[in-house]
């Protein structure tokens, strides 16, 4: 299991990186459309420009590293429409990741592997939506990530508490295999969004 994932990982960075090339200037404009036309996002859109501030939904992004699709431009089309922003911070002795606000200008400290996290003193918030990057994904929901597990055992903290919330891959279309292989902690996305297509597994 541990070998074909690993192969697998190798196979789709490159793929990934060559996607990114071509698709990585116009895919997020797509995805971020698509995106607020989710219902799951239209309700809460709503929501938000109703709401005081501090009442919006929080969509937790990523800041994006190698040739992860632009996240942040989908974060800033989200603020746009009053939806609060967070970004992942890893802690490295459990390896899962907890959440924390940033309102898109504040200035990011550096993380691990190239990531950037919000300073020390922001708040810590529960997303109501999630925005998961991957190497690849399928139909039925399964992700493969850098093999971290980070994002597997966070989902699975938040579901086991029984917080609600979506998790939503984002993706190029060419990401996507016919199958992945699955182990029992891997924990699936309820939706995966392609500059092409919106699955629902
Ligand atoms: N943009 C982004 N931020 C993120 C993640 C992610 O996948 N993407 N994470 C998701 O968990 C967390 C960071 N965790 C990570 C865990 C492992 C690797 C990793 O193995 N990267 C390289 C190895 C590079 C190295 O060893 O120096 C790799 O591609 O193999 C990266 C991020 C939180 N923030
Ligand atoms: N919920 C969990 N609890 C404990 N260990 C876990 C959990 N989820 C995953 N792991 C462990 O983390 C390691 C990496 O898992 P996996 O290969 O599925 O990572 P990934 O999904 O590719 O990475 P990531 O989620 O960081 O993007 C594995 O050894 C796995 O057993």
């Amino acid at each position: 299991m541990k070998q074909k994932k690993a192969a697998l990982r190798q196979e789709m960075k490159a793929r990934r990186a060559t996607l990114q090339q071509q698709l990585g200037a116009s895919a997020p404009r797509q995805i971020a459309s698509r995106l607020l036309m989710l219902p799951e996002m239209a309700g809460t859109v709503q929501k938000g420009i109703k709401a005081e501030r501090n009442e919006s939904s929080i969509v937790a992004g990523f800041y994006p590293i190698q040739s992860e699709i632009d996240c942040l431009f989908l974060l800033k089309a989200l603020n746009a429409v009053q939806w609060r922003c967070a970004l992942p911070v890893m802690s490295g002795v459990s390896k899962h990741l907890a959440f924390k606000e940033w309102d898109l200008e504040e200035e990011l400290k550096e993380g691990a592997y190239g990531t950037r996290e919000p300073l020390s003193d922001m708040l810590y918030v529960m997303p109501d939506v999630v925005l998961v990057p991957l190497l690849a994904f399928d139909e039925t929901g399964h992700r493969l990530g850098y093999g971290g597990g980070y994002y597997d055992r966070t989902l699975d903290i938040y579901r086991e508490k029984g917080h609600s919330f979506t998790a939503i891959g984002v993706a190029f279309e060419g990401q996507k295999q016919d199958s992945l292989p699955v182990s029992k902690q891997d924990q699936p996305l309820d939706i995966i969004v392609t500059e092409e297509k919106v699955y629902r597994p």
